[in-house]
């Protein structure tokens, strides 16, 4: 038996009326193993919901395979119809039906509707114990979604799928579940993929996230190793929000829009073209003479978010309250000293 609950392997989608020769998926590769939650993490229209569909059974590949708990589900031959995946599948909508009680909706994927103990099991893990009587329209949006997840999991499923499961909450219950989830899929031993445009939930809370762009996998690694090693340059500024400038080579030394980069280690390497610097190392100073302009401000709570212009490039810098600076005002920035920043291609990591 393999470790892994799902695999994708070479995976390969285009929509049949797809006029452009791209690809949607293009050799899409993923393994979840037993017990994991995924996060698909990827900007608006890169292909995570076709992924879904996918692995759902409501599309198949043009090429590459699906396996689902050692079992081929999905190949160009098609194989198996949704129903048949036995796959849960949890929506940012919900989808419960209205006219069945929660009890009841939590039962409608049972084959078996006298063999309630699992039903029982999740409705309690879920906290809907006393509301098993009530309808939809009577529950708040947190224990609807509590509910669509219990639905999820109910017939015996141990993989789900979950498409921005959280994005109609509002943000205390969204905290709030999120965090309960990853507790959820454990006691019942099941794993799961979710889809999010948002890093810091799938960071938050799953084993490992897949960055995704424009049909291609970036990266798949756990929250800690994209943070310390971002491979590509859209992981780095996508996931991590880093300012990636561009990098000239003088001499024996490299040099961006901010000043001179101070390192050793790149000795002998010509092809390196960009720098990605954290929000958090680059330090404001103001002053009528600065050659860096802000451009707009945004108040964080614990801090500042400014963008700023310099040289023709674009940067993004966040500074503790107390730098209270205004949009026209121009400054110096400086790259603080003993930070890292990642040098690409290559994502060679440097500490100042
Ligand atoms: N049925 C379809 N027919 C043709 N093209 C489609 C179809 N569904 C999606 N697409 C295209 O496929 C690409 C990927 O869409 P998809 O819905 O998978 O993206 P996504 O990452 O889920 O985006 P979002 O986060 O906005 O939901 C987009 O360019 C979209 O326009």
């Amino acid at each position: 038996m393999e470790k892994e609950a799902l695999i994708i392997d070479d995976l390969h989608h285009k929509y049949d009326n797809q006029k452009i020769s791209n690809w949607i998926l293009n050799a899409i590769n993923l393994k979840i193993e037993k017990g994991q939650l995924l996060g698909l993490l990827g900007p608006s229209g890169c292909g995570k919901t076709t992924l879904l569909r996918l692995i759902a059974g409501f599309e198949y590949p043009l090429k590459g395979k699906i396996i689902l708990n050692d079992q081929e589900i999905s190949n160009k031959n098609r194989i198996l119809t949704p129903e048949k995946r036995k796959i849960g599948m949890v929506f940012q909508d919900y989808a419960l039906f209205p006219h069945l009680t929660v009890l009841e909706n939590a039962m409608f994927g049972l084959k078996d509707k006298k063999n309630k103990s699992r039903v029982n099991f999740l409705i309690n893990i879920v906290g809907l114990d006393k509301f098993i009587n009530r309808y939809p329209h009577e529950l708040s949006g947190g224990q609807k979604q509590r509910l669509a997840i219990a639905r999820a999991l109910a017939p015996g499923t141990n993989f789900i799928l979950l498409d921005e499961p959280f994005c109609s909450l509002d943000i205390h219950v969204k905290l709030k579940l999120r965090s309960e989830l990853p507790n959820i899929l454990r006691s019942c031993n099941a794993s799961g993929l979710m889809v999010t445009h948002d890093p810091e939930e799938a960071m938050s809370i799953c084993d490992k996230v897949a960055v995704m762009n424009e049909g291609k996998i970036h990266q798949v690694d756990s929250p800690l190793k994209l943070l310390e090693n971002p491979k590509t340059i859209f992981v780095s500024s996508f996931i991590l929000g880093n300012n990636i400038l561009n990098l000239k080579k003088k001499e024996n030394s490299f040099s961006c829009c901010i000043g001179e980069i101070n390192t050793s280690s790149l000795e002998g390497k010509n092809n390196i073209k960009f720098i990605s610097i954290p929000q958090k190392f680059i330090s404001i100073k103001s002053s009528v003479d600065g050659d860096a302009k802000i451009v707009s401000k945004e108040f964080m709570g614990e801090y500042f978010m400014y963008k700023l212009s310099l040289k023709e490039e674009t940067l993004r810098v966040r500074t503790n309250i107390n730098d209270d600076l205004n949009v026209g005002d121009n400054c110096f920035l400086s790259i603080d000293k003993d930070c890292f920043c990642f040098l690409y291609p290559g994502a060679h990591k440097i500490f100042i």
